[in-house]
């Protein structure tokens, strides 16, 4: 989809280097190699149009199309993820924007990903004072993002696998980016810790640390670079205020959603059953924090949105947030394919938190801890069953007014999505 051109290092030539194949140019996260070092650090690129001379993340990349970011059943999702979790680090640099830290990683095989450390232990329940805004992020949370929105058939999170980093030997030692590498230090217990710089949590009080080195993180592939893949960002209608004192418009008006609907790009085709699919996830996982979502400006209006950031959700598991529920229960609307989904999740051979149990103790990490807890896991099918209930009673208020928009929006003609597991 994306034509990809560009041909950047001194040892590739055009004639080795098929039309398609690519490494930006201009890439700012990437770091300028020197002709000397590019032998030592980076694989020697034969890739050609053939798929199989091409790596994970190139084939993922290509892969992209205007429905989801990967097939069901993608055979590159298992090189993908083994390579995002065992493949050597050939540098770390700090990624700008955003709040909170965060590094690109690259790998031998010009592959990126982008690491989020673990700030927090996983069982801990967001303190009940903080607001949402004031969260810490969370590396598992990440992780298990990417299983749930796969679980749910969406496949637009990418993908992304928890890994142990030597902090020393996988970042300090290999980083080109000299304000990261000054943040280094060693706790008073001997334990190597970094901080980095950024607009909010990046100070002594809230670095990372190894224990002495390790430490556990998330990394997720990077999705093609701005400069091939244009990606736009869209503000919610129903995002919060950010403010301790103020609501926002939709929390006290219950006809917020008649007027969005009337709105564009809200007012036609696909994209307010799209957003009512985020919200389902942003409900089942708990997440506050979704002020905007991307979409891929080439696809258009009629495209999947990028359920990117996921860090602040599965913060708390003993009480549910009903109000990020109010899309749904405001626009009664939902796709037919994400209801019969959820309506099999809630079967007793696919419960959905057996489901996410299985799928997460693929992931790496889990051989240190599950990526989520049991309490969490039960949370799931507690809210799976708000969401149905929810549903339901949008149905019932529908019998009552025969001139109302179907509460089910019939998507299996025009989308073209598997219904099992
Ligand atoms: N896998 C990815 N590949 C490429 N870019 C990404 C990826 N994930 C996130 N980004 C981009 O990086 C930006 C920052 O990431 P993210 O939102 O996760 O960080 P954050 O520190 O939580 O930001 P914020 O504080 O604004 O919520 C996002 O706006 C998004 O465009
Ligand atoms: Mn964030």
């Amino acid at each position: 989809f994306w034509k990809i051109f560009g041909v950047f290092s001194h040892k590739t030539t055009a004639s080795q280097v098929s039309p398609v194949v690519v490494i930006p140019q201009f890439d700012k996260h990437r770091p300028k190699i020197l002709e000397s070092d590019t032998q030592d650090i980076y694989d020697n690129v034969q890739w050609n149009s053939s798929v199989s001379s091409q790596p994970p993340w190139l084939r993922f990349h290509l892969g992209i199309t205007r429905w989801e970011l990967y097939p069901h059943r993608d055979p590159n999702m298992e090189p993908l993820t083994q390579q995002l979790a065992t493949h050597r680090i050939v540098s770390a640099v700090q990624k700008s924007g955003g709040t909170q830290l965060k590094l690109v990683m690259s790998f031998p095989n010009y592959g990126q990903a982008l690491f989020k450390p673990k700030k927090q232990e996983r069982d801990e329940e967001t303190n009940y004072n903080l607001y949402y805004f004031s969260d810490f992020e969370r590396h598992n949370a990440e992780i298990a993002a990417f299983h749930l929105d796969r679980i749910l058939g969406y496949r637009r999170v990418p993908p992304a696998v928890g890994r142990l980093v030597d902090v020393v030997k996988e970042i300090k030692d290999v980083t080109t980016d000299r304000k990261l590498a000054k943040t280094f230090f060693n706790s008073p217990v001997g334990n190597v810790c970094f901080y980095g710089q950024c607009s909010y949590y990046c100070s002594t009080e809230h670095a990372v640390c190894g224990t002495p080195q390790d430490l556990e993180a998330s990394l997720a592939v990077m999705l093609p670079d701005m400069s091939l893949a244009k990606r736009r960002s869209w503000r919610s209608p129903w995002r919060r205020s950010y403010s301790r004192s103020k609501l926002a418009q939709w929390e006290t008006d219950p006809n917020y959603c008649v007027n969005v609907k009337k709105t564009p790009p809200y007012d036609k085709g696909t994209r307010l059953v799209d957003f009512i699919d985020l919200v389902v996830l942003d409900f089942l996982m708990s997440n506050l924090d979704r002020h905007h979502y991307e979409t891929f400006e080439k696809f258009g209006n009629n495209t999947f949105l990028l359920h990117l950031d996921n860090g602040r959700a599965f913060g708390r598991h003993s009480k549910d947030e009903p109000s990020i529920l109010a899309p749904l229960r405001q626009c009664c609307r939902i796709r037919r394919s994400t209801w019969l989904r959820l309506r099999l999740l809630s079967l007793p051979q696919y419960h959905i938190s057996d489901v996410m149990r299985a799928s997460l103790s693929q992931d790496p990490l889990h051989k240190v801890a599950p990526l989520l807890s049991e309490p969490h896991l039960a949370a799931l099918s507690r809210r799976l069953k708000t969401v149905l209930e929810t549903v339901s009673r949008c149905q019932e208020q529908h019998k009552d007014d025969p001139g109302a928009e179907d509460v089910i929006y019939d998507d299996l003609a025009d989308y073209p999505r598997q219904h099992h597991i």
